[in-house]
């Protein structure tokens, strides 16, 4: 049987393709009537709290089915029995809360869901969990039980676990909760070099990680999308509405002091301030409406 994670050609056909996506908990619509198409590539998923964002990744990721809208990802269609296998056998998935067994070492766990991935060959399988080991710098705990592993520790035995088998979907909600510095770039060196060749979504709230690392951001609001763009676009969003300033701003806008005394304000310049370059997060915040009374 033709493998069509395989023979679509990466770049030129959407792999992942969203229509009409709805989906409710009781009376609140959490995704309302979603369209979008992701290709190869980063994709990072910016959004308030309860924007919706965890909802359509685990649509995607085939742990939550939809109540309408279709989802076709790597051509096979996750409302079918067989299109979620298809799915799952291809899909690299980092929920916001693995679960794993705090007894289980790091490489035990890693093992045991390679075996739920189908990875039979003992051989094999080992090399393949060592490989993901290196990958999130956890070789050297390899041996150690989960509940002995720091946050971020974990947060990178959960990001290991997505990697195992190569897949040709990255489903990675919230993927650099927890890590220091050093962790986060190394993550993000990981991420883009995946990105190359396959479809790579992300959920964050650091606007410097999707700045740095993502081609392409979703803002979404209420279970819709507000931005649809480059991290350029958004922060472009913000152009003539980021100033600063010697001056305290009035109430009512947002602003902060700088480490050299000045004010920086996203909104109306106060007096006297000069524009300033805008970044992804005064796009990002001018988009959601949070400028106004927080300071
Ligand atoms: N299992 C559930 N039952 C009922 N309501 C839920 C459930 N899961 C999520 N919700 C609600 O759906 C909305 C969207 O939640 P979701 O987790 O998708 O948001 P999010 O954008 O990922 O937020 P966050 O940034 O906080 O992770 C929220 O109002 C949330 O309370």
């Amino acid at each position: 049987m033709t493998d069509p994670a395989v023979t679509v050609p990466l770049v030129t056909v959407p792999l992942v393709t969203v229509r009409g996506l709805r989906k409710r908990y009781g009376r609140a619509l959490v995704l309302d009537d979603l369209d979008v198409t992701f290709g190869a590539g980063v994709t990072g998923l910016l959004g308030r709290n309860g924007a919706g964002k965890t909802t359509l990744l685990r649509c995607l990721a085939t742990t939550l089915a939809p109540d309408a809208g279709e989802i076709r990802a790597l051509g096979f269609d996750p409302a079918t029995r067989s299109g979620r296998s298809g799915v799952r056998r291809r899909l690299g998935y980092l929920p916001q809360d693995p679960g794993f067994y705090p007894h289980f070492t790091a490489f035990e766990t890693l093992d045991y869901v390679a075996i739920l991935k189908e990875m039979t060959d003992r051989r094999e399988r080992h090399r393949e969990v060592w490989r993901v080991l290196s990958e999130v710098g956890l070789d050297d705990r390899a041996r150690t039980k989960v509940r002995k592993l720091s946050g971020g520790m974990r947060q990178r035995l959960a990001l290991a676990q997505a990697l195992l088998r190569e897949p040709g979907l990255l489903v990675l909600d919230e993927p650099t909760v927890g890590l220091d510095p050093e962790q986060r770039l190394r993550l993000r060196a990981l991420v883009s070099r995946l990105g190359e060749n396959r479809t790579v979504l992300l959920s964050t709230h650091q606007t410097e990680d999707v700045a740095a690392l993502c081609e392409r951001v979703l803002v979404m609001d209420a279970g819709r999308i507000l931005f649809d763009g480059t991290p350029a676009g958004l922060a472009a969003v913000a152009t003539g509405r980021v100033s600063l300033g010697d001056d305290r701003p009035g109430p009512g806008s947002l602003f902060w002091r700088t480490a050299d005394g000045r004010y920086r304000t996203i909104g109306e310049a106060p007096a006297g301030a000069v524009a300033a370059d805008p970044t992804v997060e005064d796009g990002y915040l001018l988009l959601v409406g949070r400028t106004e009374g927080a300071a």
